[in-house]
């Protein structure tokens, strides 16, 4: 079994190290490194697993999960870059970064992945969509599925296509999550009690979470089953199209992909 350290253990960290601990990797196959030390003592008393610095993780660790924000990855990498010893795998976690930012930062021939996973890895029910960069072997890309498919479902997806998935399913946890708060909203002021309307959604929303995995459907199919003639849906559906929520998404998901743009063309 591999060593694995994560670079930045802080919600995103240790949502996958918690993840790893319940697919059964060995606590003492694991590091993290954490910049505060009140953080590194919390993680190492919760997950029993050892929070070194960042250049005790580098030596020990075959695989370096880079999990810091875009904004702190150069420094990380400045400190790390010119001792990584070679046969290092380095996981990007980090939004918009491309693989480029990395090469340019560690050795020359250091095998890099690029990673989109989201939070609902802490349920074994992350959407993980994998990227070889330069040096990236079949191999590192299997190595970086075992990571991962205990957490839920993964893909493989060029680079090109990273930013978008960001954007999708990256960040999507947050749309759906806004969305159950604007429905309990609607629900309270229909006249719900505020425990009741979000009990309501959020099993509407896990039912129909399951009906789209499962069915296969098409997700208009699945609406239109629920649409009834002169009935109520389609009032609602008339609402949200006068809204523009449709356009809403289109332009939201387009402000998150240039926002991963951006990141990359500040972090140089
Ligand atoms: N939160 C999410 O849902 C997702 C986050 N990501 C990516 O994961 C990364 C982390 O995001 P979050 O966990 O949300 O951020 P976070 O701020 O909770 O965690 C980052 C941690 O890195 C630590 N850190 C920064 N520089 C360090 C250094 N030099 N050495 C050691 N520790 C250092 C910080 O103290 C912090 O605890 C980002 O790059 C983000 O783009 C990717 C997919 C989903
Ligand atoms: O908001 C962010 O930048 C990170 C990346 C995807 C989800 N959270």
């Amino acid at each position: 079994m591999r060593t694995i350290a994560v670079f930045g253990a802080g919600k995103l960290g240790e949502v996958l190290l918690s993840g790893l601990l319940r697919a059964g990797w060995s606590a003492d196959r694991l590091l993290a490194t954490a910049r505060r030390p009140e953080r590194a003592q919390e993680l190492a008393e919760r997950y029993g697993i050892k929070v070194v610095d960042n250049e005790t993780a580098m030596l020990e660790a075959d695989v370096l999960t880079v999990a810091v924000k875009p904004q702190d990855a150069g420094a990380l990498l400045a400190d790390l870059g010119p001792k990584l010893p070679a046969g290092k795998l380095v996981v990007s976690l980090c939004a918009g970064l491309p693989t480029a930012f990395f090469a340019r930062h560690l050795p020359e021939g250091t095998p890099v992945v690029r990673v989109m996973t989201n939070t609902p890895a802490l349920v074994d029910e992350a959407m993980t969509a994998i990227s070889a960069g330069p040096h990236a072997t079949a191999e590192h890309l299997a190595l970086t599925e075992e990571m991962f498919r205990p957490l839920g479902r993964t893909i493989r997806v060029p680079e090109s296509q990273q930013d978008a998935v960001t954007a999708l399913s990256g960040s999507g946890p947050a749309y759906f999550y806004f969305l159950v708060e604007a429905m309990t909203d609607a629900g309270i002021l229909l006249g719900l009690p505020r425990q009741v309307a979000h009990d309501l959604i959020v099993q509407t929303a896990i039912g129909s979470a399951v009906m789209l995995r499962e069915s296969g459907e098409h997700p208009v199919k699945l609406r239109e089953a629920v649409t009834s003639p002169a009935g109520t849906t389609i009032n609602a559906i008339r609402e949200l199209e006068n809204h523009g929520v449709r356009a809403a998404f289109l332009a939201a998901l387009e402000a998150a992909r240039d926002r991963a743009r951006e990141l990359a063309a500040q972090s140089g």
